[in-house]
């Protein structure tokens, strides 16, 4: 049976127009988009006046399976996702055993078949993330993979890292770079700057991120093939990448919802759920981001959802692991801190984290809300506000941010290709 939405302030993205409509699902797919639908043969919800947006697609998600699933698995990582309104992720290789042949890809296309999510796959550059021999890339090719990269890893080798390119190139894979030259970085904990002197914490440099990022632009020169820059922390960064795409190379990037609204000051408290990789940095930096989003040189939203468990974040700040969680709250947070603030419109934040992740990862019939698209739609409740707290979370760890803060604007339903995929209950959440 199909559905009819009524009464959305209906997001179509590219075009940047809000307009109230109906929406009628037929088979999973947007069958009609008009000001008013009226049937009786389908399941009618009124949504009354909240927002009905494309499902949003992260492109930059650690679900931990195998070999850490104390962290997070495939199913609860897929339930956090759906929950922050997210149809759609690309799931990072930093597990063990990590996927630098096929067999991990089945095993995570077993384990994700029967969720209703698109759960796209990333394998590893390099054997065992070591940096030193590529991978099978022909064989993840064939098993499904979108991109290649050694995320929490930089391929430090050259020679390595541009044969690397000339294959994804000729495979049509695009390469994820976790841009940190690690000599520079040198077992840094936090930024190098004001806060890494008075905390007495060890600093990693901005140059870590900007010789990295040079450097992987010069192969991406070199190969031709597809460079997207993950977690972009710098404002040497976005000016890199911005002349990159001026010399028309086929470079994208993408930034954090935390680096977007935090800086390195969130650390004097020594919260060791503010620890990342690459780190929180100063006001100067965070503007860059923002203005590097507003202006197309940031491409993408995408959380790095990184769970740890509690035991393990709880330890002294230099030897807990780099990670925060942030599936659930990434659209609140960036509703309430840049929409109704005015830094940003909505309908270009949804650009970042919908028709933009789309186009990076090739997928047919995705991110917009689009007659003969696929529904894969989330409903916003513009008003809804609440405090982040550990029993709010759905998924397995709670190393977030955010805790304690009050945020509004959640999804309050995720719809797979027609099916609800996630509600939020709201008895006894204040
Ligand atoms: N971002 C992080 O601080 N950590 C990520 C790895 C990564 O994204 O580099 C993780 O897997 O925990
Ligand atoms: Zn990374
Ligand atoms: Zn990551």
């Amino acid at each position: 049976m199909g559905m009819l939405i009524k009464n959305g302030n209906v997001v179509m993205v590219e075009d940047g127009k809000i307009s109230k409509m109906d929406v009628l699902i037929d088979k999973g797919i947007i069958a009609e988009i008009s000001p008013e639908i009226n049937r009786n043969d389908v399941e009618v919800i009124d949504i009354e006046e909240k927002f009905l947006i494309p499902g949003l697609i992260d492109m930059h998600v650690h679900f931990r399976d195998p070999g850490y699933t104390h962290k997070e698995d495939i199913h609860s990582g897929s339930k956090a996702a759906l929950a922050g309104g997210f149809t759609g992720v690309l799931m990072m290789p930093n597990t063990d055993p990590p996927p630098d042949n096929a067999t991990v890809v089945y095993y995570w296309k077993e384990k994700s078949k029967n969720i209703p999510l698109n759960i796209l796959f990333s394998g590893c550059i390099t054997k065992g993330r070591a940096g030193k021999e590529l991978s099978k890339l022909h064989e993840l090719k064939e098993a499904g993979v979108v991109a290649i990269t050694d995320d929490g890893n930089w391929v430090a080798n050259g020679a390595v890292f541009r044969h690397a390119m000339e294959y994804a190139a000729a495979l049509d894979l695009l390469v994820i770079t976790h841009a940190e030259e690690p000599t520079i970085a040198n077992r840094g904990v936090i930024n190098e700057g004001y806060w890494s002197t008075v905390l007495g914490l060890r600093g990693i440099p901005k140059a870590a991120e900007n010789v990295a990022i040079y450097r992987d632009i010069e192969i991406a020169k070199i190969t031709g093939a597809k460079l997207h820059v993950a977690h972009l922390s710098t404002a040497e960064g976005v000016r890199l990448v911005a002349a990159a795409k001026k010399l028309g190379l086929k470079v994208t990037a993408e930034v954090t919802p935390y680096h977007l609204v935090l800086t390195d000051e969130a650390l004097a408290g020594y919260d060791t759920n503010l620890k990342v990789n690459p780190p929180l940095r100063e006001a100067e930096e965070q503007k860059a981001l923002l203005k590097g989003l507003l202006e197309g040189v940031i491409d993408v939203i995408a959380t790095d959802h990184a769970p740890h468990a509690s035991y393990e974040k709880n330890v002294e700040f230099n030897d807990a692991p780099f990670g925060m969680e942030g599936l659930e709250t990434a659209f609140p947070v960036l509703y309430t801190e840049l929409v109704l603030t005015k830094k940003i419109t909505l309908e270009k934040l949804l650009l970042k984290m919908t028709v933009n992740p789309a186009k990076i990862l090739q997928l047919p019939k995705q991110g917009d809300i689009k007659k003969g698209n696929y529904a894969n739609l989330t409903i916003i409740d513009p008003k809804l506000t609440l405090k982040v707290s550990e029993e709010l979370l759905v998924g397995k760890s709670k190393n977030n941010p955010f805790l304690g803060k009050t945020l509004t604007g959640w999804p309050v339903m995720t719809i797979y290709q027609g099916i609800v995929a996630y509600q939020r209950l709201l008895k006894g959440v204040q």
